[in-house]
């Protein structure tokens, strides 16, 4: 049976293949390296610490999706990312793949511009060239999805991510692909608690699996914020970050609600530091 996983990576590889035959790789390279150099995404999720100092927000530009359809009608992503950027957001993360999310370069572009932290250029990377394009188009980070790639593809993709000077967010669902995150060096692994083979979301994937990474990477956890109580619990389980898509596309005053998720993050490292929670 064909998963909803390959079947959107189908298309991503079709529209891929016609932005190839627009622009070669060999030219993407030259605007790659004409591109200013990335910004430290490790750093700024609060990577390279002993301690987890607060709670980070990946605030995400993403205007439709396949489980919910149209989110919000997002008419200026650059403004909505000034906003995401005012509430305190570590990084913005844009959608970028067409079919499903209809998100574009276009929007990765104008988000770039109109920020200047870190940018992750959130698609279902499936071949080099989109990496290639992801440093052109001025991103910081780029999504590498474990389920999607076999071992040689994580191992080779993820040294070509640092090569260009970017990071990138290793995502997975379940122990095993933790596990292969993790064998290839990983340094910022994503829980993502919706299964991308079926969409479903069960929040208690994160508490069930962060403790399946061992020190060193930024954990994040992925999907499913509805509220500061669901904040508080994905920080109570470890998460340096977490990655907020439908809930600020949502929200009237995306700015305020970030501050509250920072805070409400916030509150809950510091109670388990004190171990009162
Ligand atoms: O809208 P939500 O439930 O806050 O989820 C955001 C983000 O985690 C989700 O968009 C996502 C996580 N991993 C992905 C991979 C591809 C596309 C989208 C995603």
């Amino acid at each position: 049976m064909v998963t909803v996983l390959q079947d959107i990576i189908a298309g991503v590889r079709e529209d891929l293949d016609a932005r190839r035959r627009t622009l070669p790789l060999e030219e993407l390279k030259v605007r790659a390296a004409a591109a200013p150099r990335a910004l430290d995404g490790f750093a700024a999720l609060g990577g390279g610490r002993d301690e987890r100092p607060d709670l980070r927000v990946i605030a995400e530009v993403k205007r439709r999706s396949p489980s919910k359809g149209e989110l919000a009608g997002i008419a200026d992503p650059a403004a909505l990312a000034g906003r995401y950027a005012g509430g305190g957001a570590s990084v913005i993360s844009v959608l970028t793949e067409e079919r499903r999310f209809g998100g574009s370069l276009a929007d990765l572009d104008a988000v770039r511009a109109a920020v200047d932290i870190p940018v992750l250029r959130k698609d279902f990377t499936c071949d080099p060239y989109m990496i290639w394009e992801a440093r052109a188009h001025g991103a910081d980070l780029v999504l590498l999805i474990v389920a999607a790639l076999d071992d040689g593809e994580l191992r080779d993709y993820l040294a070509l991510t640092h090569e260009l000077g970017m990071d990138a967010i290793v995502e997975t669902h379940t122990a095993g692909e933790i596990a292969r995150a993790v064998a290839v060096g990983a340094r910022i692994i994503g829980i993502n608690v919706r299964n991308l083979k079926t969409l479903a979301v069960d929040r208690s994937t994160f508490a069930a699996l962060a403790g399946n990474i061992p020190a060193g990477p930024v954990v994040i956890a992925e999907s499913g914020v509805r509220d500061a109580g669901d904040v508080r619990h994905y920080a109570g389980h470890g998460a340096n970050a977490v990655l907020v898509g439908e809930a600020l596309v949502r929200d009237a005053t995306p700015r305020e609600r970030i501050t509250e998720f920072r805070q409400a993050g916030a509150e809950a490292i510091a109670a388990l530091r004190l171990g009162t929670h």
